[in-house]
């Protein structure tokens, strides 16, 4: 072969390649869907790979640009994604239809990141009988059982602010909201003392500051799988966060072991999975490995840390601009705990209706998660829409779009906790509020994150001026 047939044969696979890839990106212009124009293997998503634009300003201009239409197409790499605007497609997808749309279609990397075996990303299958078995967890009865728990942190919260305004030391909340949460979730998830709130260096505390601090590494490898997973099949064991795993590995494996030898019984997640691993044969034909219950005890502390100390922060952030909003707030929380000697209960926190409007204000302006994701299971037709996806297609839905879309929720941008008033939520469409998600697959952890969260606010608020 010489040189110019070995550069034509070079062109050729170039050219290829090339049109292979384009051929990917004809999938919603085929079926007629609009949506705005993909790069070349990254799709709509370069200016989050660039870090350029967080994806929740993604989502937004998106859904901006295209909310004339129930739906509309893009790409996550080469892989299309459908974008359902339409608050009624919306409602089929996450209640009606939800037997076709169970997976939230995420990868689990069994091998390379056994963690990851937990609720949020597993496949329906493992995830079916498990959620099953975890949700009971969760119930009002179980968090009333916990909620002591909560009132201690609460305590130690208000011990510290006592010395800290003493002391007029400069507290920054998001801080003091995440150290609050890692002491919650270390007793109420893991049953010990995490300290996080008096010392600095808490084990817990710097786990808690590993995991959502996104370093290189970190961005890479969640770059790797999300675009290419098969690719992190492979090489993310040289990725993983290995003394993390161990960490909560070592911890779950220990206490469980601590308190069988020793006996102890206390009103916390741990107990809860160990009463699983007990009587395996209550979750059907699943393995209950260590690994298993730990990822599910991960997860908690993954996803109740992070979300509950933004969302306490957040508020504290806008209550600071709002000194009305603050003020009356402060009103209502005062009152509950003289009326109760100084003391909080679970009732109370239930029946502060002031604290609940600005805490759902709060995620309706702040989600934690910007989308929903799901997965067809099978080829699925929209009601109403002549369309059909096939089988495997992503969805999302794009909840920072429609909380703040000006049509839904009036000047969006201002903090005015009264759009919950009873009436004012019954009038709205119950789709166009999704911070804990809908249906069968909602957020498991909803009840607790108000029980965990409402507290911190009241002593911050009790004590302190925002
Ligand atoms: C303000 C706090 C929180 C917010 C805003 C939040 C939000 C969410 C959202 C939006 C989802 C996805 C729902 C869907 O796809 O329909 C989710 C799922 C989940 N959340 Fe939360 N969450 C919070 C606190 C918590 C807490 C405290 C825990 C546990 C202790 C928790 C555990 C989970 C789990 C395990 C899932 C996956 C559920 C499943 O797939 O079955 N979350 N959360």
């Amino acid at each position: 072969m010489d040189l110019v047939q070995l550069l034509l044969a070079v062109v050729a696979v170039c050219l290829a390649i090339y049109y292979y890839y384009q051929s990917k990106y004809d999938f919603w212009r085929a079926r007629g869907v609009p949506g705005p124009k993909p790069h070349m293997y990254i799709g709509n998503f370069i200016d989050v790979l660039t870090k350029k634009r967080a994806i929740c300003t993604i989502v937004k201009d998106l859904y901006d640009e295209f909310k004339n239409e129930p739906i509309f197409g893009i790409y996550e790499g080469t892989t299309p994604v459908l974008v359902v605007n339409e608050l009624d497609a919306i409602k089929d997808i996450l209640i009606r239809d939800f037997s076709v749309f169970v997976d939230r279609g995420f990868h689990v990397f069994t091998e390379a990141d056994p963690l990851s075996q937990h609720l949020f990303l597993l496949e329906p299958e493992r995830w079916r009988p498990l959620r099953v078995k975890l949700s009971p967890i969760f119930t009002s009865g179980k968090l009333k059982e916990m909620f002591p728990l909560v009132v201690e942190c609460a305590g130690n919260l208000e011990r510290h602010l006592d010395k800290v305004t003493v002391d007029e030391t400069v507290v920054e909340c998001r801080d003091l909201a995440a150290k609050f949460t890692i002491d919650v979730i270390g007793s109420c998830v893991f049953g010990i003392s995490a300290h996080a709130l008096e010392d600095e260096n808490s084990e817990f505390r710097k786990m808690g500051k590993r995991i959502s601090t996104s370093s290189t590494k970190q961005r890479v490898r969640e770059a790797i799988m999300q675009f290419m997973p098969s690719v992190y099949e492979v090489v993310g064991h040289f990725l993983q966060m290995k003394d993390i795993d161990q960490f909560f590995i070592n911890l779950v494996r220990d206490t469980m072991r601590y308190r069988k030898v020793n006996n102890v019984i206390r009103p916390d997640f741990i107990h809860m999975l160990m009463e699983l691993k007990e009587h395996p044969e209550k979750v059907d034909s699943i393995e209950l490995t260590d690994i298993l219950l730990t990822a599910q005890a991960f997860v908690f502390f993954v996803a109740g840390f992070e979300t509950s100390s933004s969302t306490m922060a957040h508020t504290l952030y806008e209550l600071a601009q709002n000194h009305e909003i603050q003020d009356k707030l402060r009103q209502e929380i005062r009152d509950v705990y003289s009326k109760n000697g100084g003391n909080l209960t679970y009732a109370d926190v239930k029946g502060m209706s002031y604290l609940d409007k600005v805490f759902k204000e709060t995620l309706r302006k702040y989600p934690i998660l910007p989308m929903l994701n799901r997965r067809a299971m099978v080829n699925y037709t929209f009601r109403d829409m002549k369309i059909t996806i096939p089988k495997g297609t992503k969805i999302w839905v794009p909840v920072y779009g429609i909380q703040h879309d000006p049509n839904i929720y009036p000047d969006p941008e201002k903090f005015d906790p009264e759009r919950f008033n009873d009436d004012a939520a019954a009038a709205r469409h119950p789709m166009s509020f999704l911070p804990f998600g809908d249906g069968p697959r909602n957020c498991i952890g909803a009840r607790f994150a108000h029980y965990q969260s409402k507290p911190n606010g009241g002593v911050n608020l009790k004590l302190t001026r925002a």
